[in-house]
């Protein structure tokens, strides 16, 4: 077991469970770093190597089947983990190639067989023999299509890719696509929120504010948990496009005293939390809603420092427009979707969605969208939001949902600009595209491609 350094040994632990056990390494790897006691430093290193070999590993993939002359699918998928993780070091960071290749041998024989380890040795020596331009211009060489090619360079499947290039064409945008993707592939800045009445941007002096939402705080450098205002959840880890969906629904319009507001899908509670302090704030309730158990105790956990006029429950959020025709005044839809938005904090999720993922999402979308018009209250409002970009999961719902509750016969439903109030709420220009919806990009805000729409029952 010697000779393998502990960052590199989390890295390695962390992506076979992503690879074989389903897991999810943006909340595996903070365990495994403190259950392996690692630096600050080797910390950096171990969520560097994890993140960066997960979101290339489509490379990665192309870079080794060529070395070893044959497709990874007939390669052994615990060496293949190793082989990922080696080429991350050779081809994207400063590792000394002597360190990487010697410690992945190790690696190799700690998870496989003496075999393993002679072949291991033999496609790592390969590669370190060309340099990363090399290697890129042969991959390229080898791609069949525009759109493999593009896969290949940026290391997504060719359906995400075909789904970011809709959504940008639809904002005029379709020659941003290199840009999207290239952003997807780099670490996000860790933006964290103060909420409103708890904590202020200013509480952190040492800390810069955020770039669009009034109530970000750039995280400083270290880890954002051991912040006592962090450990009293009333500054949060939460993405600044998220933020800016939470705030354009309380702020579209001044908060009146009483006002009941509904977050049908809260967990783990991020906007809830958000939303529960400009509630308070302006004297009006929040019902959180979640159905699944594990995730309303974590949605339980981010209300803790806002426990005045929030309640938390578990529920079906399909079944509240019947159980509760006309109840709140301002809901949040943030629907269940892709996460295709967050491919940057969510690093194997591009590998792991599926397009049948989307029809699936969709039913459940479009069943939530009406479940909510029928909740919403005679002149309330209705914020739809997906953390993904994808127009199936985003207008089409809005707009296919908006249709069917007119023939339906329901109430006259006003779409209003998402764009102009969100620009009211930023703190600098947004640059939206056209309204009535609002859609964030990761490279063009550096926020989660956050999609936001806005409708008002009429009174
Ligand atoms: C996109 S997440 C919400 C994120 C949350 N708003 C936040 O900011 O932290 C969607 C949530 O919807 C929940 N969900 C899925 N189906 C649901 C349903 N039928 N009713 C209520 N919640 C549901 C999922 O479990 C998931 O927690």
């Amino acid at each position: 077991m010697s000779g393998v350094q502990p960052a590199r040994r989390v890295a390695l632990d962390v992506l076979r469970a992503v690879e074989h056990d389903d897991a999810y390494a943006n909340l595996l790897l903070p365990q495994r770093i403190v259950r392996a006691r690692l630096s600050p430093q080797d910390a950096g290193l171990a969520t560097e190597l994890t993140y960066g070999t997960l979101r290339l590993s489509g490379y990665y993939d192309r870079v080794i089947a060529l070395a070893a002359r044959r497709p990874v699918t007939q390669i052994d998928p615990a060496l293949l983990d190793v082989l990922r993780l080696a080429s991350h070091q050779l081809l994207a960071t400063r590792v000394a190639a002597h360190a990487a290749v010697d410690e992945s041998v190790s690696q190799a024989r700690e998870v496989g067989s003496r075999s393993g380890t002679g072949f291991v040795n033999g496609v790592l020596r390969t590669i370190s023999r060309s340099t990363p331009d090399e290697w890129r211009a042969r991959v390229l060489d080898g791609t069949t299509s525009a759109d493999d090619r593009l896969a290949a360079e940026y290391s997504h499947p060719e359906w995400v890719i075909r789904a970011f290039r809709g959504a940008l064409a639809v904002e005029g945008r379709a020659d941003e696509l290199d840009a999207l993707l290239a952003a997807d592939n780099e670490p996000p800045r860790v933006s964290l929120v103060a909420l409103p009445g708890l904590a202020d941007p200013s509480d952190l002096p040492s800390a810069d504010p955020g770039r669009f939402s009034p109530v970000a705080i750039t995280a400083p450098s270290g880890d954002p948990a051991s912040l006592p205002l962090v450990a009293e959840s009333k500054v949060r880890v939460q993405d600044e496009g998220s933020q800016l969906a939470a705030l354009a629904l309380s702020r579209v319009a001044p908060i009146r005293a009483g006002e009941r507001w509904l977050d049908m899908c809260a967990g783990p509670g991020g906007k809830a939390a958000l939303l529960a302090a400009e509630a308070a704030a302006g004297g009006a309730t929040l019902v959180a809603n979640e159905l699944v158990p594990a995730r309303v105790g974590l949605v339980q956990k981010a209300l803790t420092a806002v426990a005045d006029g929030v309640t938390v429950r578990q529920g079906d959020a399909t079944l509240i427009g019947a159980s509760e025709p006309e109840a709140y005044d301002r809901i949040l839809l943030d629907a269940p979707c892709t996460g295709l938005g967050a491919l940057r904090r969510r690093p194997e999720a591009r590998w792991r969605k599926q397009p049948r993922d989307v029809a699936q999402l969709t039913g459940l979308q479009a069943t939530l969208f009406a479940a909510a018009l029928e909740a919403l209250a005679p002149g309330g409002t209705l914020a739809y939001v997906t953390c993904s970009p994808h127009t199936a999961e985003t207008r089409a719902i809005v707009e296919s949902g908006l249709k069917r509750w007119a023939r339906d016969g329901g109430a006259d439903i006003d779409v209003l600009d998402a764009p102009s109030t969100l620009e009211a709420i930023s703190t600098a220009p947004l640059d939206l595209g056209p309204g009535p919806f609002a859609q964030l990009w990761p490279h063009r805000h550096g926020t989660d491609a956050m999609f936001i729409s806005l409708l008002r029952k009429r009174p």
